[in-house]
Parts: C-alpha cells; sequence; structure tokens
C-alpha cells in the first residue's frame, strides 16, 4: 500500500477554444481526437475531457455523429474515464452543448458553474494566419461573447447526469462560480464528492496568479466542506506552474492542448502526450502517484 498521494490527471485534447490553424499538433479529425486521447492516457491521464468538431473543417460540433467513432475507437483501446464536455463552444446554444451528454451518459461531464464574458479575442495578436475564416471569426465574436449557463441551465444540466450516473467536472472560473455550487450542493442537486476544476488565467474568470489560487482554494474549503476533490487547469502559460504549486496544496491537474497549445514560452507542444508526461514528472518529483483509472473511478465515485 502506498503512502503516496494519488493525483488524477485529466487530458483536455483539442477543446473548442483553439482552433487547427493555431498548432499542426491540435487533433482535429475524428481520429486525431481519438488516437490523442488513447495516447493521453499511455502516458498516464485517468481522465480525457472530450469534445468534437466537424471532420469539414474543424469547427467545434456538439453533434452526437461527430463524437460516435471518437468513443468507440477510445473504448475499444482504454480503460479511460470519458469526460464529455457540456460546454462545447461558447457560440453554442444549451441545447445544443447538452446534446452529447444525454446522448451517450458518460461516466463524467464539464459543467460550467456560471455565465461569463468569454475572452478569445486577445488570441488574435499571436495568431494571424487561418485557413478558415470561421476560426477569425470565433475569436474576433468574442468581444461581445457571453457563455450562457444560467441556474435553470444549470439545473437542467445537473438533473440530466443524475438521471443518468453521469458525475460532474464543476468548472469553475471565479468565485461566484464556487458560490453557485455550494447553492447546487446543500440543495442536493450536485452531488459529492464534488470534482470542482478550478479554472485560472482565462481572460472574463479569475486570473492566473498564486494568490488566486490560494483564493479559491480558501473559498472552496470554505464553501463545500471537505466534500469535493479540487483539481487545477490553468490556461496557457499558467498551465504548468499553477498544477504545481496545486498539486503541492493537495490539487489534481489538468492539462491538454485545449487549455494550452505550449509546452514551453514559444514552443508548441508535439502531443497531448507530452503534457501528460511533463506533469507526471513534476508530480513525481513532488513523491505523488499517478492516480490509474480505476483508481480515479473510486476516488470520484464514478458509476465504471
Ligand atoms: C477552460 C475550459 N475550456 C473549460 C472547459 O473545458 C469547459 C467545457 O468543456 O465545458
Ligand atoms: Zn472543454
Amino acid at each position: 500500500m502506498s503512502l503516496k498521494r494519488k493525483v488524477i490527471i485529466t487530458s483536455a485534447v483539442t477543446g473548442a477554444i483553439h482552433t487547427p490553424s493555431m498548432s499542426p499538433h491540435l487533433p482535429v479529425s475524428p481520429d486525431e481526437i481519438a488516437e490523442a486521447a488513447i495516447g493521453a492516457a499511455e502516458a498516464g491521464a485517468a481522465v480525457v475531457h472530450l469534445h468534437a468538431r466537424d471532420p469539414r473543417d474543424g469547427r467545434p460540433s456538439q453533434d452526437p455523429r461527430h463524437f460516435e467513432p471518437i468513443l468507440e475507437k477510445v473504448t475499444a483501446n482504454s480503460d479511460v474515464v470519458i469526460n464529455i464536455t457540456t460546454g462545447g463552444s461558447p457560440h453554442m446554444t444549451v441545447e445544443e452543448r447538452m446534446r452529447p451528454v444525454a446522448a451517450f451518459k458518460p461516466e463524467l461531464a464539464s459543467l460550467n458553474m456560471g455565465s461569463m464574458n468569454f475572452g478569445l479575442y486577445p488570441m488574435l495578436e499571436r495568431f494571424t494566419e487561418f485557413e478558415h475564416e470561421w476560426e477569425r471569426e470565433s475569436l474576433e465574436k468574442s468581444r461581445d461573447l457571453v457563455f450562457k449557463n444560467t441556474f435553470s441551465d444549470i439545473e437542467t444540466i445537473l438533473g440530466i447526469g443524475n438521471a443518468n450516473g453521469t458525475r460532474f467536472e464543476f468548472e469553475c472560473y471565479d468565485i461566484s462560480h464556487l458560490n453557485n455550487l455550494a447553492h447546487f450542493h446543500a440543495r442536493g442537486l450536485a452531488r459529492g464528492p464534488l470534482f470542482v476544476q478550478s479554472v485560472f488565467g482565462l481572460l472574463g474568470g479569475i486570473g492566473g496568479h498564486p494568490e488566486d489560487l490560494m483564493h479559491m482554494r480558501r473559498t472552496a474549503d470554505r464553501l463545500l466542506g471537505s466534500d469535493y476533490e479540487w483539481s487545477i487547469l490553468g490556461a496557457g502559460r499558467n498551465q504548468m506552474p499553477l498544477a504545481t504549486m496545486g498539486a503541492a496544496m493537495g490539487s489534481h491537474v489538468r492539462v491538454g492542448l485545449e487549455d494550452s497549445l505550449w509546452i514551453g514560452p514559444g514552443q508548441l507542444a508535439e502531443s497531448n502526450a507530452e503534457q501528460v508526461s511533463r506533469a507526471r514528472v513534476i508530480l513525481e518529483a513532488l513523491n505523488l502517484e499517478v492516480a490509474t483509472p480505476d483508481e480515479a473511478r473510486e476516488i470520484l465515485q464514478l458509476k465504471g
């Protein structure tokens, strides 16, 4: 019996924020997304967070037909825990965003704990060449973009999950989101242990400074007591520094090309597995142990 704490590594392999022209390593086709998820699992990820894309031009899609080939290939080749997005892309309606979770009843699904401005346009300073016009548009439109998840939207998504035995990765981009989570927890709609994914450094949410991380932790402890498993998601350059700080304080970690395209300053990550391996080196250097998918199922009390 190891004395080392088990840390769940989540790999978010493609997302809906980054677009194909930003990195040749961003998985786009169903096959690339499935291969990336399997590679991330082999490198040590216990959970893969999945979005799908339209194979014709790589734009984000919540169409269950675009998820099916991904899920088939991943489940045929790995026992990794599958976490399907309900966030989709901020440009989608709530109805659109809920379709794959209702269709596939996964063990785990993401759930954004509130509405927020979603500032992607600063990426236009870094990325100027796009193969598809929709890529530039999706960034420019984010000046006026609100990601909508009202209390009734959240209640609806919780209802779908609770009916299917799907548990949630509660995405908290700010302190108010922790308060919203505590509200649904108190009502028994969000059931513990709560898997809290605190998101740092995305314009519209909390920053990526260590003080922000400390503030999130203190507030989560005060509002949720011990009935939660804490995980850290640092966007962009915050990814590895905040994962390291969080892990040293008791958290799980999330990496992946959805959250950051980089492995170092100006150096694009060549795969999701590369980021998982980097996180693994950091965790093992901290005398922590990477959890297996089944250990993650136990820690998060998933339906398996
Ligand atoms: C910052 C991440 N894009 C959070 C996320 O993964 C949201 C979701 O898919 O529901
Ligand atoms: Zn996502």
